[in-house]
């Protein structure tokens, strides 16, 4: 089965990754564009017949659930480029969507109850969940136009609309001419105004970003290759809540720093910090920079387990201190976990854009002494299954 096979089926739960589960002669097909509930019409896009799962999207809606909206961006529909993929969901149902989706990965990989919300970011209702991304990027096809590649294989499409976009940013991106071939990135700084850069061609030009936390606006230079949230209240929603949860902590360890924005909303608030990043890149990194005024706070360029290994060898522990940790959508896993507890903190905020790697990681922080104290969610990316978790770990 593949290509244009369509198959009929009932829709069930929402998993990870953006499709709900359905069955079909005793197996499991993950159904992409689709609501619980649903009875639909899918097309097959993997479907080896030796596969223990297939995978599918839904063309045709023969019972629609009550939760099934116009996509905003019917681009990014079946067999459209990938990132709108919950489109289709009333934003309220996208939000019943994830705290599914993380209380069965806390439930299934942590063995711990996800008992947090997922809250929406300020001003997302407002908007309808669209015109929230300050950060867009696409590759110039072959007339130098925006295009995106096809969810699922190495196609391209122009595209017409980026509606996730902030206004300034889909204006940028739409009317940017470049290379074909070259990856186009748009940031929308702090001052509203659209920067494009060429990521191929080299441009590492930097923008001002600033950032509220518990009352004070903080700026950040941040380049093109800096990690950088992409949601425009990402940032502050996510480092007023860290500060919030690291307790009295004077020191802390920042892992997977970025550009330093957790770091600096700690410092701000009279931490002593020391930032690890690996990706600093060419020159005086963002990191340091932005740590700067904050004399007691430092950054260390390098690998997170390396230097967690390093420090222990030192006997360094961080007994009354606090280990944040934010690191890629793969998580921390086994050997940096094993790591950070070798510091003994006392607590461990853990930053999270998968919650399935969280849950995982957690499972492992729970086989060195760390129990869950409490998680919450946000919804920082509409229309899309990505969702950020928090989770706070006490000795
Ligand atoms: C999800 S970002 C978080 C950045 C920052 N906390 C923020 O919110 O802006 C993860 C960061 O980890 C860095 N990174 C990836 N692998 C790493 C490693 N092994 N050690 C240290 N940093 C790493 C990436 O370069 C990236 O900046």
């Amino acid at each position: 089965m593949s290509g244009d096979d369509v198959i009929t089926v009932r829709v069930g739960a929402p998993a990870h990754g953006g499709h709900c589960i359905a069955r079909h002669e005793g197996r499991a097909v993950f159904v992409r564009h689709a609501l619980p509930g649903e009875l639909v019409e899918a097309r097959v896009t993997s479907g080896e017949p030796i596969a223990r799962f297939w995978t599918a999207d839904a063309v045709k809606v023969l019972e629609a659930s009550d939760d099934r909206v116009e996509s905003p961006w019917p681009e990014a529909g079946p067999g459209g480029v990938g990132g709108g993929e919950l489109g289709h969901v009333a934003l309220p149902a996208q939000r019943e969507w994830k705290l599914a989706v993380v209380k069965e990965a806390f439930d299934r990989f942590a063995k711990v109850s996800f008992d947090g919300q997922v809250s929406a970011a300020p001003g997302d209702d407002e908007r309808g969940g669209l015109g929230y991304r300050t950060r867009v990027s696409a590759v110039a096809d072959p007339e130098g136009r925006a295009a995106m590649t096809v969810f699922g294989t190495k196609d391209r499409k122009r595209i017409s609309a980026m509606p996730l976009a902030v206004p300034a940013a889909e204006e940028a991106l739409l009317a940017a001419r470049a290379t074909p071939g070259t990856r186009i990135e748009v940031a929308v700084s702090a001052d509203g105004r659209a920067h494009v850069a060429w990521a191929d061609a080299g441009d590492r030009s930097a923008v001002i970003e600033r950032v509220a936390v518990s009352g004070t606006e903080l700026e950040f230079r941040v380049r093109s290759a800096d990690f950088w949230q992409a949601h425009r209240k990402a940032p502050s929603v996510l480092a007023q809540a860290v500060v919030d949860r690291i307790g009295d902590a004077e020191r802390v360890l920042d892992l997977y720093a970025g550009a330093g924005l957790l770091s600096v909303a700690m410092a701000s608030q009279g931490r002593m910090v020391t930032a690890v990043e690996l990706h600093s890149g060419k020159g005086r990194s963002s990191l340091s920079v932005n740590l700067a005024p904050y004399e007691t706070s430092m950054e260390i360029s390098g690998d997170a387990r390396r230097t967690l290994e390093l420090m222990a060898k030192d006997g360094v522990l961080f007994h009354d201190g606090a280990i944040v940790l934010d690191p890629p959508r793969s998580g921390a896993k086994a050997a940096t976990v094993a790591a950070i507890a070798k510091l003994e903190p006392g607590r461990i905020v853990y930053v999270a854009c998968d919650p399935v790697a969280l849950a995982r990681d957690a499972a492992l922080l729970a086989e060195h002494g760390y129990k869950l104290e409490s998680a919450d969610a946000w919804d920082l990316f509409p229309m899309t299954h990505h969702i950020e978790t928090i989770a706070t770990f006490i000795r």
